[in-house]
């Protein structure tokens, strides 16, 4: 059975191609495993490469007696994965239909690379993974060692094979229609949001050539900082034929979630909102949603992070002064989510001032719910919705809705080796 390598020779610093040619079909080669590799030349291209790989196993099976699930092998970004995810899984979930298990080895060459960076943390002190780096040649470097685990858990057979969790997100015009634009109807694996991150990755993309690496996403959020988003906000349970699924706050002075009843109501305007699957992190350090991986969400549901600067004491409404005051209190939240997940514990005492006390009202509120529906006030900022990194602007009076999609049956659907 051959593999297909998709190399995305453009993502992160550029290191796929040498990453394939020098360490991968070495290995792939050593456990007899044929392969075909393929870099893609534009955007959308690694869409298409799977796509018709898949419907060329589709075509084979069906002439022969079922094999084992095709296998892709991706040295990118969680962009390319994305790509991959949209072109294979998006109109089978608009259709409600299954598809086929397809098995995906991932080699993090890219920018923030945040699911791969979930599936395998790094380890604090740089080094290799012990157990795993053993069955490499001799001399390869930590570095390198560091991006072949999920290949190591294929070939070896010797990791798990994780799900993976998607969320749909519908963007509508005013009329309630999907919106006549590109993404309005998109597959997220990693992260969706509206408010800050969507502005950080929509200027970062502007800044790719300028400033290399995850750099760029500070330098973003430096330009964006005092930005607010005007949005009504409903954070909804799942709908009555999913698996039961309350929506859920974190208490932070409990560490844990507690359940609310039916729907959830957040008025703006927002500093930032973001929803993830799959991950604890959006870049290596960068862990936003912690909870995911040390209590991890029932399944159909998503974690959600937001802040909103009406909840801070000192709040005296939205003029560019209480946006530039505000920028103090959304910084140290920031930075906290480079702390382990220190941000949760950050909390404003009677006069606004932040602290780091549990037993104090939560900066940013953290939720679970299975969907999301965001709709900006007319005329606000708060218009860009981020699918993973591929922004969709919502038309002027429309909205956008975000829902965990129900798992594919009978273990079809995206499965990652870990
Ligand atoms: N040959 C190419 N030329 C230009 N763009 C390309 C090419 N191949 C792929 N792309 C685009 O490159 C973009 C970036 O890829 P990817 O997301 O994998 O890397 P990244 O953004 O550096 O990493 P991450 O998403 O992990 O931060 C993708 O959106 C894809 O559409």
């Amino acid at each position: 059975m051959s593999v297909l390598i998709i190399q995305n020779p453009v993502s992160g610093e550029g290191t796929a191609v040498d990453l394939i040619k020098n360490s991968v079909i070495p290995l792939l080669d050593s456990h007899s495993i044929s392969h075909t590799i393929q870099s893609t030349t534009e955007p959308g291209h690694a869409g298409s490469l799977a796509l018709s790989f898949l419907q060329g196993r589709c075509a084979e099976d069906k002439e022969s007696a079922p094999k084992d699930s095709p296998v892709l092998i991706l040295a990118g970004g969680d962009g390319t994965l994305h790509e991959v995810v949209n072109a294979v899984g998006l109109s089978a979930v608009e259709n409600s239909e299954q598809i086929q298990r397809v098995v995906i080895v991932i080699l993090p060459c890219g920018t923030a690379n945040a699911l791969y960076s979930t599936l395998f943390p790094p380890s604090p002190d740089g080094g290799p993974y012990p157990k795993l780096s053993a069955k490499l040649p001799a001399g390869t470097d930590a570095q390198t060692a560091y991006k072949l685990q999920s290949l190591l858990s294929y070939l070896d057979n010797a990791g798990r094979r994780r799900p993976l969790v998607l969320t749909h997100t519908r963007v509508l015009d005013k009329n309630g229609d999907l919106a006549p634009v590109s993404g309005s109807s998109i597959l997220s694996a990693v992260v969706t949001s509206t408010s800050l991150h969507a502005s950080i990755l929509d200027t970062a993309e502007e800044l790719r050539a300028e400033v290399p690496g995850v750099a760029r996403f500070s330098v973003a959020a430096e330009r964006n900082i005092h930005m607010w988003y005007g949005s009504h906000v409903q954070l909804l349970p799942s709908d009555s034929d999913f698996d039961s699924a309350p929506v859920q706050r974190y208490d932070p002075s409990a560490n844990k979630f507690v359940e609310l009843e039916g729907m959830t109501e957040l008025e703006g305007p927002y500093s930032y909102f973001l929803s993830t699957v799959n991950v604890d992190r959006l870049e290596p350090t960068f862990v936003i949603t912690p909870l995911a991986a040390t209590d991890p969400p029932s399944p159909g549901v998503m974690e959600v992070i937001l802040v909103r600067p009406t909840r801070d004491p000192s709040f005296e409404g939205d003029t560019p002064e209480g946006r530039k005051k505000f920028v103090e209190k959304i910084v140290p939240v920031l930075r906290g989510a480079f702390q382990n997940g220190a941000h949760l514990g950050i909390g404003y005492d009677s006069e606004g001032n932040i602290k780091e006390d549990p037993a104090l009202q939560p900066v940013a509120e953290y939720y679970r719910c299975a969907k999301w529906i965001w709709e900006p006030t007319p005329g606000s900022a708060g218009v860009l919705v981020c699918a993973d990194g591929t922004l969709v602007k919502i038309p002027g009076g429309g909205r956008a809705i975000c829902s965990v999609v129900k798992s594919f049956e009978e273990g079809g659907g995206f499965h990652i080796w870990a």
